[in-house]
């Protein structure tokens, strides 16, 4: 019995509790930070990692200490009952990978509740689960008839039929609970109850066996659970050749008490099953990974020939997402129904390899009936009560070959006529079927199974070991954490349509986005913004239709076929508009960057802007920037140098895939708002229209400019102000024409300020581009796109004292205005402005205009997700800033 760090062990042997670990007694000398590294070691390497350093003569692995008793009266250890240093090192060694405060080994799993049921004192209450092993009722029902325990049961996968059990005049003192549940695999939400359990019933323990998937998979302990036991026969052991058991405790009281009973009843493991199960845990992670993905390749395989199968890696299973929130994996043990309980019996009776077994967790497969067999200790009438049917079969799956173990399944199933290979389905026609379901419906299940054809168990296979990385998932090493400015069209807007030049400038309102890596085989998006939440198997995504591409650069257009797919995968999670073109975008670039599943890093995109999402201020350009630029930089397509800036070459590769993205996002945009985002600074743009040459030009280096942006909230419909203006050019050229005369004038200057050719003071400079943005705005306003929500800004800001220049920025007819704020504006005027404008009921930010463009965090520590999303919109510039400003741009 030992404490994770051994600080609180005690020292004497006339105390109950005698097990401190030889070999966590004494921490070696931490000079090189050891410590601090290995307590952040993955579970595989620290189920492997047994502290056995400080024994005696250096055995590299704990040795069996196979002695009843210890000499002298003031050592460590009096009596193996009370400790052993063989039982002290696996206990230290569990304690660390079940995250508990202390760990004890047991003769056996049906030992530890034993041990645990003795926290109950007659009269109190145990409320445990409805589907439950037939070990644990038998116990149960034996404290109820003897010990005067008052036991209950009730439906665990839903909290609200607990909560009756909980509340003031009840006497709960243990809720005890299985997830995933033997043999039906229903799965309860730990957290959930844990905080229910606490808040309803504040003295009652939450008790889970783990059994059913081992700390590799659920740590209970971390979900709130206050203590966890596991039947180390199974997992924990893996080898079926030795019975032992584990309590892991989560506070010091449930530990003392725990260790107290262990040396008063004497149900301690004995030194050599304690030497088996170390040895026997070291393999852990390793066994495990595979025995689940050979169950998920079996319960896949059944449930492709119209069984009905309880697993919770089938999306089909009601509580998978609850498992997937507290597990990292689904088992490695599935049940599941022929309809008919003799059918049920001949499968079983016909399989070969898969042994006719109790148990689970060994290494080698079995199959079994739980009602005749674990679970015939339930009485026949309160199993049928609690919907364990008669005909289900559990299989227990291990790590053979999964062909061998599909190829002796299929065999039973065939011999005992479950299944007819390779019917032809057109004679079983779903009239036939749905006829056999009026006149019988349990043989419908059967001829069902019969009306599917053989799952291609090569493809289910190549499937399942991508899905779960079987064949070493690729991914990135570290966090990839980008970010991209929005921007302001600050001359030509509208006119650009017609030919005109366009300068549009980024703000330093920005998206930020963190590609972290994943070890599962998955893809996900989690952009709240943007109401984009999703998670996908890499090797379920339609690699088929990705087009194939030469070169670095994007395709200049999308491939119809391969979006249409990606909207219907999309439209499956039905999301909302913006969040399933976000989806789509991203899945779009992940794909067409990786061409090939096998190069797609398993990741999840964490997004998150300070930018207004649909103002025209280029959110989804930052965005599409985010997007390309950290998946070329996860396909090493685009180095980030220490300092310095992003090679060209590179940041056009970034441009040309984020204007991909906008296309998937906007149809046919222009591509400036990409353009700024990745470039930053400004850009002039010229559409190529009748014959005239369009372009895009940087422009760089001019010192940015504080930036009042004003959102007036009002909604604008871009294509009717648009058509609304070619509109008013058809009826009147005379009016129109010489409007966009002025408007080329008035960027070509612009551009002349910004880029440096003219020459001017910097208050020279921002007094021009006020008169040129005055007049910009009254030429919109002849144009016909201002909005009585505009001009209320246009004047606010033009009042004494602020005597400041507005303009509408984008379509008009609503939308954002923008307000240029000189060097020398007075604080306290600004704050009252921004005062003024709220109470007109817009949104002003204040931001600057001309930042830089794509920029890349370069010593990116991990885990950054949580943090980008925990910030927020409004702490995001800090969550930026604390990044130690180690960024370069483009
Ligand atoms: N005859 C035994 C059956 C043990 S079942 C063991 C294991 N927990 C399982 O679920 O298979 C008994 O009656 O306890």
């Amino acid at each position: 019995m030992s404490t994770v760090d051994g600080s609180s062990a005690p020292h004497s042997p006339a105390e109950s509790s005698l097990a401190t670990s030889i070999f966590s007694a004494k921490s070696p000398a931490d000079s090189d930070g050891h410590a601090a590294r290995a307590a952040k070691w993955r579970f595989a390497t620290q189920v492997v990692a047994v502290d056995g350093s400080d024994n005696a003569h250096g055995a590299s692995s704990v040795p069996i200490f196979q002695t009843a008793t210890f000499k002298g009266m003031d050592g460590q250890y009096d009596y193996t009952r009370s400790g052993n240093p063989t039982r002290g090192g696996l206990e230290s060694h569990l304690a660390r990978i079940y995250s508990a405060h202390q760990a004890f080994a047991l003769s056996t799993g049906m030992t530890c509740l034993d041990v645990i049921l003795r926290l109950v004192k007659p009269g109190e209450t145990v409320l445990a689960g409805d589907d439950l092993y037939g070990g644990t009722n038998r116990l149960l029902t034996y404290a109820k008839s003897h010990g005067g325990v008052d036991v209950r049961h009730a439906d665990t996968t839903d909290v609200a039929a607990l909560l009756p059990h909980l509340g003031e005049g009840n006497k709960v003192k243990m809720v005890l609970l299985e997830s995933p549940t033997n043999p039906l695999l229903k799965v309860a939400d730990i957290a959930e109850i844990s905080a229910a359990v606490k808040k309803a019933a504040p003295d009652a323990i939450v008790v889970v066996d783990n059994t059913m998937l081992s700390p590799y998979l659920q740590r209970p302990l971390e979900l709130g659970a206050d203590i966890v036991y596991d039947s180390a026969t199974k997992y924990l052991s893996g080898h079926h050749d030795v019975m032992a058991g584990i309590i892991a405790t989560g506070n010091p009281q449930a530990s003392k008490d725990i260790a107290w009973l262990i040396n008063a009843m004497g149900s301690g493991l004995a030194p050599f099953d304690s030497f088996l199960l170390l040895r026997g845990v070291k393999t852990l992670a390793l066994r495990m990974d595979k025995q689940q993905a050979n169950a998920q390749i079996v319960a896949n395989y059944l449930d492709a020939l119209g069984f009905k199968v309880h697993y919770p890696g089938l999306k089909s299973h009601p509580k998978r997402d609850v498992h997937f929130k507290q597990a990292s994996g689904a088992g490695a043990v599935l049940s599941v129904l022929t309809d008919d309980t003799q059918l049920s019996e001949r499968v079983v009776s016909a399989a070969r390899l898969w042994g006719v077994s109790v148990s689970f967790g060994a290494v080698n497969s079995l199959i079994s009936m739980p009602c005749l067999m674990s679970h015939a200790s339930i009485p026949a009438h309160i199993r049928a009560e609690r919907g364990l049917r008669e005909d289900l079969i559990r299989l227990c799956v291990g790590i053979e070959d999964p062909r061998d173990l599909l190829d002796d399944l299929e065999h039973a199933l065939i011999a005992s006529g479950a299944i007819v290979p390779n019917v032809d389905p057109t004679l079983l026609s779903s009239d036939k079927l749905a006829e056999v379901f009026r006149e019988n419906p349990s043989q419908w299940g059967i001829e069902r199974a019969r009306y599917f054809r053989r799952p291609n168990v090569e493809a289910l296979i190549d499937g399942v070991s991508r899905g779960l990385a079987l064949d070493g998932v690729k991914t990135i090493d570290s966090d990839i954490v980008v970010s991209a400015p929005g921007k302001v069209i600050l001359f030509g807007e509208h006119a650009v349509v017609h030919g005109v030049t366009a300068i549009a400038t980024s703000l330093n309102l920005r998206c930020y986005g963190v590609l972290a890596p994943r070890t599962d085989g998955k893809v996900a998006i989690t952009a709240p913004d943007l109401e984009a939440e999703h998670v996908w198997d890499i090797s379920s995504l339609p690699w088929d239709l990705v087009p194939p591409r030469e070169g670095s650069a994007a395709d200049e257009k999308l491939d119809p076929v391969l979006l249409v797919a990606l909207e219907k995968l999309v439209a499956e999670d039905k999301p909302t508009k913006t969040g399933a073109s976000a989806s789509i975008a991203f899945l779009y670039l992940f794909m067409a960057i990786a061409r090939e599943s096998t190069e797609a890093p398993a990741t999840t995109l964490t997004v998150s802007a300070n930018l207004p999402i649909g103002a025209g201020l280029g959110s989804s350009a930052a965005f599409s920037t985010c997007v390309a630029s950290a998946l070329l930089i996860a396909h090493e397509r685009v180095h980030v140098p220490d300092a310095g800036s992003i090679d060209p070459s590179h940041v056009d590769d970034v441009d040309s895939w984020a204007f991909l993205a906008e296309k998937v996002l906007h149809g046919n945009p222009s591509g400036i708002d990409n353009a700024v985002a990745v470039r930053g600074g400004a850009v002039a743009f010229t559409r190529a229209i009748e014959g005239k040459e369009g372009g895009m030009d940087s422009i760089r280096g001019f010192d940015s400019i504080r930036l009042l942006l004003t959102n007036t909230r009002v909604p604008r419909d871009t294509k009717s102000l648009v058509a609304g203006v070619a509109a008013k050019r058809a009826a009147e050229p005379h009016v129109v024409d010489p409007v966009l005369g002025q408007i080329q004038d008035i960027s070509d200057e612009a551009r002349g300020l910004l880029d440096g050719s003219t020459k001017t003071s910097r208050n020279g400079f921002v007094s021009r581009l006020e008169t040129l943005m005055r007049d910009n705005h009254g030429h919109l306003r002849t144009l016909g796109v201002s909005h009585p929500s505009l001009e209320a800004v246009v004047a606010a800001t033009a009042a004494a004292p602020f005597n400041l220049t507005t303009k509408l920025t984008g379509a008009g007819g609503g939308g954002c205005a923008v307000t240029l704020v000189p060097d020398t504006f007075d604080d306290a005027n600004l704050d009252q402005l921004l005062a003024n404008l709220r109470g007109l009921g817009a949104e002003p930010y204040l931001t600057t205009l001309g930042g830089p463009g794509l920029g890349v965090h370069t010593r990116t520590p991990s885990d950054l997700s949580s943090t980008l999303v925990a910030a927020g919109p409004a702490g995001l510039a800090s969550w930026a800033d604390s990044l130690n400003a180690q960024w370069v741009h483009s």
